[in-house]
């Protein structure tokens, strides 16, 4: 079975952001991503709107030919959101306002009774719903205690290290998770720091769903796309340049 690749387009907007410009466009940015072959557009709507905006899932969600998987806090203002605009998928995450990204998986077990309220409320507007956990053996008991039929598995502490025998201990727990959540029914995915040096051995782990990659992706494209960027510029110049 191929491995699904969800493009995380949230930093297209953290550019435009910078700057309070109307570009770069995150849709255009989903439309080259799924030309490109993205599976599905992931988006982070953060309760500080430090980047994707309620503005952009609703367009997303109206121009997307895939499916746009809506990241956010199990907060009542996203859960109302999440209900009104009705994304295909939902994936649940923690949030902490001054994080500068996701630093860990949700506290399932704390926060079993209010997560498993919410999953059944997704789920009654025909929201797939995930949660985000590391790989865990008792946060994926209490997800599947919850009634979400999906996982993301957390690969945040897999990037940041550097040891390799550290990191092939991570990938082994990592592993011994995935088989945890499949033997119980569970659909898996993945992500979370993601990037060109370290994707593959997770890709390669038998009956990932998908993987999420958002930052890798988007600063690649930086440095992909300068070279084209420049030359157009330098064209603009040249031909407008007055010739005395
Ligand atoms: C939940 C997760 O792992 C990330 O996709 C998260 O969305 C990162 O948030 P930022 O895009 O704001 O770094
Ligand atoms: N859920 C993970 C995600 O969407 C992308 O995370 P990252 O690649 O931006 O770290």
């Amino acid at each position: 079975m191929p491995v699904l690749l969800g493009v995380n387009i949230d930093h297209v907007a953290t550019l435009r952001q910078a700057r309070g410009t109307r570009y770069p466009e995150p849709v255009q940015a989903a439309l080259i991503a799924e030309q490109a072959g993205a599976d599905g557009i992931t988006v982070h709507l953060r309760e500080d709107r430090r980047h994707i905006s309620d503005r952009d899932v609703e367009l997303l969600l109206q121009t997307a030919q895939t499916r746009i998987n809506l990241e956010m806090a199990a907060t009542d203002e996203m859960i109302g959101i999440a209900t009104r605009l009705r994304p295909p998928h939902c994936c649940l995450v923690p949030e902490r306002r001054d994080e500068l990204t996701t630093e860990g998986g949700l506290d399932v077990i704390a926060n079993e009774a209010r997560l498993k309220d919410v999953c059944a409320q997704l789920s009654a507007e025909g929201i797939q719903v995930s949660l985000f956990i590391d790989a865990e053996p008792a946060q994926i008991e209490a997800a599947v205690r919850c009634g979400a039929p999906v996982i993301e598995i957390h690969t945040g502490r897999y990037a940041e290290l550097t040891d390799p025998a550290q990191i092939r201990a991570e990938l082994r727990r990592i592993h011994e998770g995935l088989d945890l959540a499949l033997e119980n029914g569970l659909i898996v995915n993945a992500g979370h720091g993601l990037h060109y040096h370290n994707t593959a051995p997770i890709a390669g782990l038998p009956g990932i769903n998908e993987l999420n990659i958002g930052h890798a992706i988007v600063a690649r494209a930086v440095l992909t796309g300068l070279d084209e960027a420049v030359r157009a510029m330098r064209t603009l110049i040249d031909q407008a340049a007055w010739r005395g």
